[in-house]
């Protein structure tokens, strides 16, 4: 039988998604699940029975032909693991930023301006662990996707440009740079792969369990942003893609790298092309903490896009943000508020909107490509209402990408039809 699908397996911030699509990159199987009310110790677990339960869900029919598997994962979300690739502490999620402690020894030993200057980089996050009396067992740092993909194809320690960024990869060069080489914890450095480069056959054990070919390839994984770039179909410098999901992140394509850790902002390589960006805490997590999903809908209706009001949000669910601001301990502005909910949603909407204008600003003001068409993805790209405030604040054509789904980009990965 030959194999004519290809498998994308999305962990965002609040669930997991799986699309298949066949070789005109039509989708013809979507499985999705929420994670709900998890504590830390059970994160990996839940990720894993996740993982294992969405591509069970994949009808048989295509499991069988399946030809590749790519997984996007949260960026900076990060794993200590003994040999056996067992996590030896609960993983430090994308937004922690208990490594602010670390930043004085990340200024003394990185480039200025380098993304591992912020609290919640993954070297941030690893020089954390290091003070901790079990990182002696440590083997392996993995992130999110690079766990997940090693629980299909079994090889541990391997990771691709896009995650490594944030524990100092240099992506331009293709290598781990001297100052990073040099740290007593370098053996714990995954290899790094160009995102979509084969990694190997799926294990036998799992071609087994998931009735899946024994041929059946994993290639190397992404962010879920990028995911989320990739599914937009963008390929203009100029062009950008804004992701409205749990958090706000603004991915710019530009023919020049930039770079600044006073602003959060810094370039991912994708091809011969830089992803200019950030991401900022603010976002839908936000709104879903104040609206449940049919209230956001139901109440931006009463919105007028054309009227501002003269609310004058940041907002954040806890201090501090990575972006366009990068302070760990910036305050969220939440007040006052209105007893009417849609002028409060509007004040939301406004506050996460001028967050993306002022985020867009600065890329182009540090030499990023001038800013032509914002594409939206993400749980908050179909609310047209918002759509018309970012307009206003933006000043560029704003419309809904062709397809908005991390997972439709990583499956695009996995059959390696994308810029990459
Ligand atoms: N109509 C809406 N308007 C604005 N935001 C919305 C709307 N519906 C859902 N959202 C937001 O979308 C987010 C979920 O988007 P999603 O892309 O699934 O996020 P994640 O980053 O967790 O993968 C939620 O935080 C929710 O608040
Ligand atoms: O906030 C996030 C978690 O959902 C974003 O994925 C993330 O921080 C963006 O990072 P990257 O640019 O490396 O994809």
């Amino acid at each position: 039988m030959t194999n004519n699908y290809y498998l994308g397996i999305d962990f965002g911030t609040s669930g997991a998604r799986a699309i298949a699509i066949d070789k005109e990159k039509n989708i013809v199987a979507t499985k999705q699940n929420s994670f709900t009310n998890i504590t830390a110790d059970e994160l990996t677990q839940t990720w894993q029975d996740t993982l294992y339960q969405l591509i069970a869900e994949i009808p048989l029919d295509i499991r069988k032909q399946l030809q590749a598997i790519a997984i996007n994962g949260t960026s900076s979300t990060v794993l200590l693991c003994d040999r056996e690739g067992k996590a030896i502490a609960p993983p430090i999620l994308y937004d922690d930023a208990r490594g602010k402690e670390e930043l004085e020894q990340i200024n003394n030993i990185a480039p200025d301006n380098h993304v591992v200057v912020s609290a919640t980089s993954s070297l941030a996050k690893l020089l954390w662990w290091q003070k901790q009396p079990y990182f002696k067992r440590a083997s392996y740092f993995l992130h999110q996707a690079d766990w997940l993909g090693y629980l299909l194809h079994g090889k541990l320690g391997i990771s691709d440009y896009h995650n490594a960024l944030k524990l100092g990869y240099d992506v331009e060069h293709l290598s781990y740079p001297i100052w990073l080489q040099k740290q007593p914890y370098s053996h714990l450095y995954p290899q790094v792969f160009t995102p979509g480069a084969v990694i190997g056959n799926l294990t036998p054990q799992q071609s087994h369990r998931f009735n899946l070919p024994a041929n059946c390839i994993v290639r190397a994984g992404t962010t879920d942003s990028i995911a989320a770039f990739l599914a937009s179909g963008v390929s203009q410098p100029g062009e950008a893609v804004t992701s409205l999901g749990s958090t706000l992140v603004l991915k710019l394509l530009s023919q020049t790298k930039i770079n600044s850790a006073l602003y959060g902002i810094y370039s991912h390589r994708i091809g011969k092309l830089w992803l200019a960006g950030g991401a900022s805490n603010t976002g839908g997590a936000v709104l879903r903490h104040f609206f449940n999903d049919e209230q956001l809908q139901n109440l931006s209706q009463h919105i007028d896009p054309k009227t501002r009001s003269s609310l004058e949000y940041y907002p954040l669910l806890k201090p501090g943000d990575r972006f366009p601001l990068n302070d760990p301990d910036l305050a969220p502005r939440l007040s006052p508020r209105p007893t009417n909910s849609s002028d409060f949603l509007q004040g939301l909407l406004e506050g996460i909107s001028r967050i993306e204008a002022l985020g867009y600003q600065k890329l182009q003001e540090l030499g990023a490509d001038k800013l032509t068409q914002v594409y939206s993805a993400g749980g908050g790209a179909k609310n047209s209402t918002w759509q018309a405030i970012r307009q206003g604040y933006l000043n560029v054509l704003v419309t809904v990408a062709a397809n908005t789904q991390a997972a439709y980009g990583t499956a695009l990965l996995a059959a390696n039809q994308t810029l990459l």
